[in-house]
């Protein structure tokens, strides 16, 4: 590629919506496996791994907006977390298994993209824990859908400098 190639998106670059979708049904299906992790999705809809799929390729760049086109919204999928009481331990567990599965999964394994992969992880499954906290109320409708993208390195990687 060369460095007049335009940037794709994340979602592009990870090899489109299915891509995550694939990763969702693969880490859910593992979570029932997981001691820490079964009692909290015991009684999940579902639809939860094609949800959450939905919404991480929107924010990571698809132009369908699956989640928002289906009724969702950014603060919708934090009401989700309310009142849960998810721990740090949970959360622990949730991202290294999910950061295993995306490994077994074959996603992207360049720096760039794994680094806005796992900044944006910590960032939200935070939220999740933060807002999963007793007296937490809902959060505002209107709140934006979040956008991530390259950050600091601007693209994927390209070969050596
Ligand atoms: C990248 C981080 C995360 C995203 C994008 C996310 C997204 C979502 C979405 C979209 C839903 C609604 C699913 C539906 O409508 O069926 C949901 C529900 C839920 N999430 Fe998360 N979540 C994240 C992190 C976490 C973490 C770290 C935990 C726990 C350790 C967690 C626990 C749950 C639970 C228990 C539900 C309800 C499941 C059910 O009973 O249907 N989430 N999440």
């Amino acid at each position: 590629m060369s460095d007049a190639a335009p940037v794709p998106s994340l979602v592009e670059w990870a090899g489109g919506p299915p891509a995550f979708h694939a990763l969702a049904e693969r880490f859910y299906a593992k979570v029932p496996q997981d001691a820490l992790l079964a009692p909290i999705f015991a009684s999940m809809n579902p639809e939860h791994a094609h949800h959450v799929a939905d919404f991480v390729a929107e924010v990571f760049g698809d132009p369908a907006r699956p989640y928002s086109a289906a009724g969702g919204s950014h603060a919708k999928m934090i009401a989700h977390h309310l009142g849960r009481h998810l721990t740090e331990a949970q959360r622990k567990r949730w991202i290294t298994l999910m950061l295993e599965t995306v490994d077994e999964a074959g996603l992207p394994d360049d720096p760039e993209f794994r680094a806005a992969l796992v900044g944006y992880l910590e960032w939200a499954t935070r939220l999740a824990v933060l807002n999963s906290q007793p007296g937490v109320v809902a959060p505002q409708p209107d709140m934006a859908m979040p956008v991530w993208g390259w950050g600091p390195p601007g693209g994927p990687y390209r070969g050596p400098a």
